[in-house]
């Protein structure tokens, strides 16, 4: 029998929040190529103009928006209020990167002639989002690509598709021509079918590596779409030589721990100086037994949540069992309260003496700690992955951190600083199998538009200066 709805339940109590109808991506793609050439023929200030209503619109809905994320996602309320935030200071921060990354440009050509560069729109732009971010990280392909002038089909994650319709409802309330912005419930399989519709010029994706390969290879003869990736990680933090342990425990606690370990971004491995390290590792221990993981409207408001469904549940903890069965000495256990729901403790685990660790992205509280000999090994260490989104380095003497700029290879390098919150206002993405060299947020303009060069003269001006017989 084939499903033809998709419901959504919420992963803190399992009841039923939302249900809808699977759509059908040919006819989304259909209504949005019908819709686009308008749009596109809007000066920009009247685009801008409505994506700033759509600013106000989600504004006037903080408070409902966030409580449907939090129910959603089972991210903590507090957290998804900061959700919504990012996606109302999206809007000013793509209409300054428009005109910032894609202003028209003139300049003297030949012959007294001027030169121009200008940008165009794509057409119909696919959005496939993923669950972790329902909102704000489609949000971050959607509102620049309206601004620059594409209509949107827009996917949900199957595991997030209310908090999806929530968003698209803000664009049409806001005054966004309802075949501009178009919802496309559904799984994988409707993903599959829009990125292979033929109408659609470009995708824009934010989900795992796995899905960002396969739609990479769907793409693979079609180098007239854009594509842009942005993918996952297995990000280092390297604590070295500082003697703030407080502060150093409380950056891997939030690069870790925060949204439950489901951030692009979020600290997979802390690298340490063998030897150096029990007063780090015991802090971190202390704060992993302080942490609250609880329902996301509980009062006190917990740090963390449940993980987004029991099967992924069961997948992270069956991962923490396999790095247990390769060698790995667990140093704070991974707990599961109650084995029907998906709520999992933070857990910290020593995989120094594992020989071939695994270079896979654990999408849940998991830390792996790796003891190192020296700064060179550390360096290594960092870039032993196929990924490349973040990483971090704890230190006081700003050599090191030079020489861990220079050396690590991410998109993001911060320093004293978690490996995640990562700024709207400047460009966002990895290396290796983070994505496709289309980095998002600030430099999501770049990606919404195509640049046009032109030689421009007012009337005919040519000149055949050698060659011609006299
Ligand atoms: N680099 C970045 O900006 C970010 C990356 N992520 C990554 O996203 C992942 C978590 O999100 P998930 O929702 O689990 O990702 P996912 O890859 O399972 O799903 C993402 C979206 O793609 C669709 N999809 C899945 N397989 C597909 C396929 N073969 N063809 C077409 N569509 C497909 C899904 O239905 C969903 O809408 C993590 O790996 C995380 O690191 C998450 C947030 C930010
Ligand atoms: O896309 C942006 O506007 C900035 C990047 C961003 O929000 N990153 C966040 C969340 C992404 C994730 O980890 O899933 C972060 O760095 O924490």
């Amino acid at each position: 029998m084939s499903v033809t709805e998709i419901i959504s339940t919420e992963p803190a109590t399992g009841a039923e929040l939302w249900r809808g109808q699977i759509g059908d991506a040919a006819r989304e793609v259909a209504i949005a190529r019908d819709s686009w050439a308008a749009w596109a023929a809007q000066p920009l200030a009247v685009r801008v103009e409505t994506l700033r209503r759509f600013a106000n619109v989600v504004r006037g809905r903080l408070e409902a928006f966030a409580d449907l994320i939090a129910r959603e996602t089972g991210k903590p309320l507090w957290e998804a209020r900061t959700e919504v935030e990012s996606v109302i200071n999206k809007v000013d921060i793509s209409i300054t990167a428009y005109s910032d990354r894609t202003a028209q440009r003139r300049f003297e050509g030949a012959l007294g002639a001027k030169s121009a560069v200008r940008h165009k729109p794509h057409g119909v732009l696919a959005v496939l989002g993923p669950f972790n971010f329902p909102a704000h990280l489609p949000n971050g392909h959607i509102v620049p690509a309206l601004i620059a002038g594409n209509a949107v089909v827009f996917k949900p994650s199957e595991k997030t598709p209310a908090s999806g319709a929530f968003l698209v409802e803000c664009f049409h309330a806001a005054g966004v021509p309802e075949g501009v912005v178009r919802l496309l419930i559904g799984g994988p399989d409707e993903g599959r079918a829009l990125a292979s519709d033929p109408g659609i010029d470009g995708l824009l994706f934010t989900g795992s590596a796995r899905a960002g390969q396969a739609l990479h290879r769907q793409f693979g003869d079609m180098p007239q779409k854009i594509l842009a990736l942005e993918l996952g990680g297995n990000n280092p933090l390297v604590v070295w030589d500082t003697p703030d342990i407080a502060s150093a425990a409380v950056i891997a606690v939030q690069s870790a721990y925060m949204s439950a370990g489901q951030r692009c971004t979020a600290a997979r491995r802390l690298i340490v100086k063998d030897g150096a390290h029990d007063a780090l590792v015991e802090e971190i221990g202390r704060l992993i037994d302080r942490i609250i993981v609880d329902h996301p409207h509980a009062d006190p408001q917990p740090l963390m949540g449940p993980v987004i469904d029991n099967a992924t549940a069961d997948q992270v903890q069956e991962r923490f069992l396999d790095l247990m069965l390769k060698g790995g000495r667990p140093i704070k256990q991974m707990g599961r309260p109650d084995p029907a729901l998906p709520f999992l403790t933070p857990a910290l685990i020593d995989v120094t003496d594992i020989a071939a660790r695994p270079d896979e992205e654990i999408f849940g509280p998991v830390l792996q700690l790796i003891r190192v000999p020296d700064f060179e090994a550390a360096l290594a260490e960092a870039n032993n992955t196929r990924f490349g989104l973040s990483a971090s380095l704890v230190a006081g003497d700003p050599d090191l951190y030079d020489r861990f700029w220079g050396t690590v290879r991410a998109g993001v390098i911060n320093w004293n600083r978690p490996t995640n919150g990562a700024p709207s206002n400047a460009p966002f993405g990895g290396i290796g199998l983070s994505g496709n060299h289309r980095p998002s947020a600030y430099y999501a303009a770049d990606y919404c538009t195509y640049p046009v060069t032109s030689s421009e003269a007012d009337q005919p001006r040519a000149s055949i200066g050698v060659g011609l017989r006299e």
